[in-house]
């Protein structure tokens, strides 16, 4: 069984729109005027048990929108969806003590308590036993290396220590499924580290299915094989992560150090990025790199070379652009 399948899920708000000045405030006391956002349009896809999908799209695609129906905090105007079996917006009690949703702008713990308060307040209310949540809650807080500061206030946490503890919080009722919402905004390396270490383990311990929202491309790197692109609303790509490379990152950067001074005339071959003393950077299409090896290595001494994908971030921005060019010519 699935443990994701959105059919056609939509949402359209309802955005009560203010007309400027006082004279327009009084008015719309009166006559007020709506405007229709049609925040996801006809979702589909399929997420089958123990996949790390990352859920990518622009600000504003309706990322947030789709996990808040998944997890039944939002009711949809159109379409269904079924989550570890469940109808979410049901909210039964037996759904949400399976899933979590953890969401990095969002503070789900007590401020003014120390997050071992809120964990036990988790224990309390998802009935798990007391040796159970011992155990996950010293693996969870060693993992995260914040074993001294569950005593301590929330409020007091940095940004990093907050969001390990909102994780922990996530995972102690030990869920099937976890829906993240930008995880790591705002945090540093170090700690966007250790947040997708955790999610590893957790993962290969516990077999938990993720969907990720993130804007960061490292920790679509580090966690996910499969990717759902969204903009305005709709699915625009759905498959693994390294086809999206080869789909959309059209060329790859072939760095040449060369055994003297990098030669002129590299332009030939594509779009020349660098070129320092005996280093070379260009920009090739994919399907020309092998012809440009072999012209160069027969003309040159080549002290090194690599070949690479273009990053991730270029690629997915292309998706977005193309998905935006698609949309605005429809
Ligand atoms: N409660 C709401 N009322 C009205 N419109 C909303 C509401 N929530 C979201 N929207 C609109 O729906 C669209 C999708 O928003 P959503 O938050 O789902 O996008 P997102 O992909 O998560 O964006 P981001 O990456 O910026 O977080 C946006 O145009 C937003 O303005």
């Amino acid at each position: 069984m699935a443990i994701i399948e959105a059919d056609g899920l939509t949402k359209t708000y309802r955005v009560f729109q203010k007309r400027e000045g006082v004279l327009g405030a009084i008015r719309g006391l009166y006559r007020r005027e709506y405007r229709e956002v049609r925040a996801v349009d006809e979702v589909r896809f399929r997420i089958e048990p123990g996949e790390m999908v990352a859920f990518l799209g622009p600000n504003g695609a309706g990322k947030t929108t789709t996990l808040k129906m998944l997890s039944g905090l939002v009711y949809p105007s159109g379409g269904d969806a079924r989550v570890l079996g469940f109808v979410p917006w049901e909210r039964t009690d037996a759904f949400r003590r399976q899933f979590a949703l953890v969401m990095g702008q969002k503070n789900q713990l007590w401020w003014d308590l120390p997050a071992a308060d809120s964990f036990q307040l988790h224990r309390e209310i998802y009935s798990i036993p007391a040796d159970q949540f011992r155990k996950t809650l010293g693996e969870l807080t060693e993992i995260l290396d914040v074993g001294k500061l569950t005593r301590q206030a929330v409020r007091e946490l940095s940004l990093g220590e907050r969001m390990k503890m909102e994780l922990i919080a996530a995972l102690l009722h030990s869920p099937r499924l976890l829906l993240l919402d930008e995880p790591t905004i705002g945090l540093d390396v170090v700690a966007q580290g250790a947040i997708q270490k955790c999610l590893l383990d957790y993962h290969e311990s516990r077999g938990v299915t993720m969907l990720l929202t993130s804007h960061y491309m490292r920790d679509v790197e580090a966690l996910c094989d499969r990717v759902l692109v969204i903009n305005q609303g709709r699915v625009v790509y759905d498959g693994d992560l390294s086809g999206i490379i080869e789909k959309f990152g059209e060329r790859k950067l072939v760095k040449l150090q060369f055994a003297g001074p990098a030669p002129e005339g590299l332009e030939q071959f594509g779009e020349v990025v660098r070129r320092e003393g005996p280093f070379a950077e260009i920009k090739v299409d994919r399907s020309a790199v092998a012809a440009m090896l072999g012209a160069v290595l027969d003309r040159h001494e080549i002290a090194d070379v690599s070949v690479e994908d273009p990053p991730l971030e270029e690629v997915i921005a292309r998706v977005f652009e193309e998905a935006k060019l698609s949309h605005d010519a429809a």
